[in-house]
């Protein structure tokens, strides 16, 4: 059996939907479902057709064996089976064989022999089981040879209207009924996506974005900056003393204060402001299309609520941060022209004794663009 994720199987990179214990142990009552659809539609198409042939009891037996007794004698079979996985693989293998015997029985019978073997090779498809497929292909024959030499190989292809009509409900239903299961798989799929690519840029300490997604949102600021004359402001914030939690309390009372301290800074930003965590105990806020007065006002709300915060796991710690914050100029050509800036203003405010914030200091005849 090839299965994604079995030690010393040849197909041990191919991911399918059944990489999980989970997915594997729910497939027969999965299928249950499609099974029973499926195989009772295919046996009103049967029927008719057997109606035509004034067939004998024997192919009417196995008629109402196959569309109402093996859907539900299928799953318990899987269903109380140690390895229910396999026995499903099993089940959908004698599917095909089903579907296969049922061509010679319908004597070849053209719209409903290939209706049945295309949604049965179709269904196999639709599972993601590898090698699926390939290993009907055997029982499908033997089972094909065998409706033959019962029947004697009786060749009569014409489909009338009413075995035309009888085929179209198990087309319609069949097929929306796969097409619907396929479109709540790409949903779970992109919602899943969603949920990665954002994994993938937060920080999971602070909930702001990593570092790189942050550089990525302040280089396209900066550009807007001297393409657009549009305004920004660049707000580095250093927290005070954090090296004195780890060492008095703990780096979990470290990492708490951080989770606290994110958490308090995103509800301070404004609409299009990005936050970032720009190293340890460091945070960066690029505020697009924003003056001095605007960033210097979210940022003093900043240092003003951490200055009142207070943590369980550190309650003799005084809590502050540091803020320096630059406006883009025309002569940062690079984002780390932009960043020296912010960080000299920080630098000053720690030289000032922390807990405050310092605004860069202007070049003589600087404008924004
Ligand atoms: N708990 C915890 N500590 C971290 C993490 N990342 C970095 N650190 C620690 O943060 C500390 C930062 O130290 P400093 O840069 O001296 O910061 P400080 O004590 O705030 O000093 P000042 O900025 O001068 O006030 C270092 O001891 C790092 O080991 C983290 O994710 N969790």
């Amino acid at each position: 059996m090839q299965e994604a994720g079995v030690p010393g199987s040849p197909s041990r990179e191919r991911v399918t939907v059944f990489a999980s214990k989970r997915a594997r142990a729910s497939l027969p009552r999965r299928i249950y479902l499609y099974r029973s659809l499926g195989m009772g539609l295919g046996a009103l198409v049967i029927a008719m057709v057997l109606l035509e042939l004034q067939a004998g009891p024997l192919r009417w037996a196995l008629c109402i064996f196959t569309g109402l007794a093996w859907p539900h004698l299928a799953y318990q079979w899987s269903r109380r089976s140690a390895a229910p996985f396999r026995a499903e693989q099993r089940n959908l293998v004698i599917d095909s064989a089903i579907a296969a015997l049922w061509v010679p029985l319908m004597h070849f019978n053209l719209l409903p022999s290939v209706l049945l073997m295309a949604l049965s090779a179709a269904d196999k498809m639709n599972t993601d089981i590898p090698g699926l497929v390939q290993r009907t292909l055997l029982p499908s024959l033997l089972a094909l040879l065998a409706g033959g030499l019962a029947t004697g190989f009786a060749f009569e292809p014409h489909s009338s209207t009413a075995v035309i009509l009888a085929c179209l409900p198990m087309m319609l239903i069949h097929t929306l009924m796969v097409g619907l299961g396929r479109l709540q798989l790409v949903r779970k799929v992109l919602q899943k996506n969603r949920e990665l690519d954002l994994l993938s840029r937060t920080d999971v300490v602070t909930g702001l974005v990593l570092r790189g997604h942050w550089e990525r949102g302040a280089v396209a600021t900066l550009h807007d900056v001297h393409a657009q004359s549009r305004p920004a402001a660049l707000v580095l914030i250093d927290m005070d003393g954090f090296k004195l939690v780890n060492d008095r309390h703990g780096h979990i009372a470290g990492d708490a204060l951080l989770r606290k301290a994110g958490a308090v800074l995103r509800s301070v930003l404004r609409p299009g402001d990005i936050a970032g965590r720009y190293g340890g105990d460091e945070f960066a806020v690029v505020c697009p299309d924003t003056g001095l007065d605007e960033a210097t006002a979210m940022a003093e709300a900043y240092r003003a609520a951490m200055e009142g915060i207070a943590l369980t796991q550190a309650p003799d710690h005084a809590h502050s941060v540091s803020i320096g914050i630059a406006r883009a100029r025309a002569n940062h050509a690079r984002i780390e022209d932009w960043i020296n800036a912010a960080d000299k203003a920080l630098y000053e405010a720690k030289r000032r004794g922390r807990n405050c914030l310092v605004v860069a200091s202007e070049p003589q005849g600087a404008s924004t663009t």
